[in-house]
């Protein structure tokens, strides 16, 4: 697998808030980095905690150290990888801070070809479960999937699409709204790659490109080796490259980095969602500070009417 550059859409250039560092180059081969959660099970449901926060120590290190372990991980399609969450993200959630971001449900949109296997991965991933025989998605369907991270619950509400032609304007009513879009492809047939271009272009006509993380995901890697396997990887990376996208490989049927992915897709929406919160709690702050030093000289606010800014002053 890979895990490639996740853009958090803007333009290339992490917002200034943005935790998420753009590193040159992956730790060595063998060398697992310190990943920013740690991953539990609780009654079969996956929860990922960060903690101790920012201690480099983790007790589940496997999942994370297939993703960014030296063969697999590749550079020229990072754009950004993370390590460590935003600093006042940490604090915030120390502090128990993080304002209604455990309330919230964050919207997740799998989208690609009929066959892929994008309720194959949902289902590994949410259920522990894989199904051999196909029943297409009619439409879309939904799992949610509660999280613990840094201590603060979160929820991800996971999209499956449908992937064949008649049920597309059904699914595309529901790409509105999403923070993260996976779009998936079968690392077995090249066509289902070249179709994700037109996959991710319909789900950001619904979306501002700003506001999502883009993931591209090559499904059933246990059905390919060797050379093929490095050939399909390698376009794949190309493509997320110009996708902006961050690339993983990953087999529903052995459940091979279905639990890393999904782990890092939670983190950086998290991130994210808490760094979005902190920022808009502290403009409404701001707001509400002007109106308290209108009060704060003495005036009532009708008094301040017709006066101008300037007046507000000391002297
Ligand atoms: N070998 C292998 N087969 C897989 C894997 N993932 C899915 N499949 C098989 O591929 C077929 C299609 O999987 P689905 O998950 O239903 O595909 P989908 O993308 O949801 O299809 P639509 O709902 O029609 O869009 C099924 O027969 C799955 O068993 C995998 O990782 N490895
Ligand atoms: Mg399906």
């Amino acid at each position: 697998m890979a895990t490639a550059g996740a853009r958090s859409a803007p333009s290339q250039t992490p917002p200034p808030t943005s935790a998420i560092r753009q590193t040159p180059a992956g730790p060595a081969p063998g060398r697992a980095e310190p990943p920013p959660w740690q991953l539990q099970r609780d009654s079969g449901r996956m929860r990922s905690s960060l903690a101790p926060l920012g201690v480099p120590v983790s007790r589940d290190r496997d999942d994370v150290s297939v993703c960014l372990s030296g063969s697999w991980y590749t550079p020229e399609a990072c754009l950004q990888l993370k390590d460590h969450f935003h600093g006042q993200v940490s604090a915030a959630c120390q502090r128990r801070n993080t304002g209604t971001v455990g309330l919230r449900l964050s919207k997740v949109v799998v989208v690609g070809d009929l066959y892929v296997g994008k309720t194959s991965l949902i289902h590994r991933f949410c259920k522990n479960a894989f199904d051999r025989d196909y029943k297409a998605t009619i439409g879309v369907d939904f799992e949610i999937e509660r999280f613990e991270i840094a201590g603060v619950p979160y929820s991800l509400q996971i999209w499956d699409t449908a992937g064949q032609e008649k049920f597309k304007c059904i699914a595309s009513a529901y790409y509105r709204g999403a923070q993260v879009i996976i779009t998936a492809f079968d690392l077995s047939d090249a066509q289902t790659l070249a179709h994700t271009r037109q996959w991710l272009a319909d789900a950001l006509r619904e979306n501002a490109a700003t506001s999502c993380f883009i993931f591209l995901v090559g499904t059933k890697k246990d059905l390919l080796s060797g050379a093929a396997c490095e050939q399909a990887e390698a376009e794949a990376v190309h493509l997320a490259n110009e996708m902006q996208a961050e690339y993983w490989s990953v087999s529903a049927k052995t459940g091979e980095n279905v639990k890393a992915f999904f782990s890092r897709v939670a983190a950086l929406s998290f991130e994210h969602s808490v760094l979005q919160d902190l920022e808009r709690r502290s403009s409404a702050q701001l707001q509400v500070g002007d109106g308290d030093l209108v009060r704060m000289k003495g005036s009532s606010p009708e008094s301040q009417e017709g006066r101008g800014l300037s007046s507000l002053g000391c002297c």
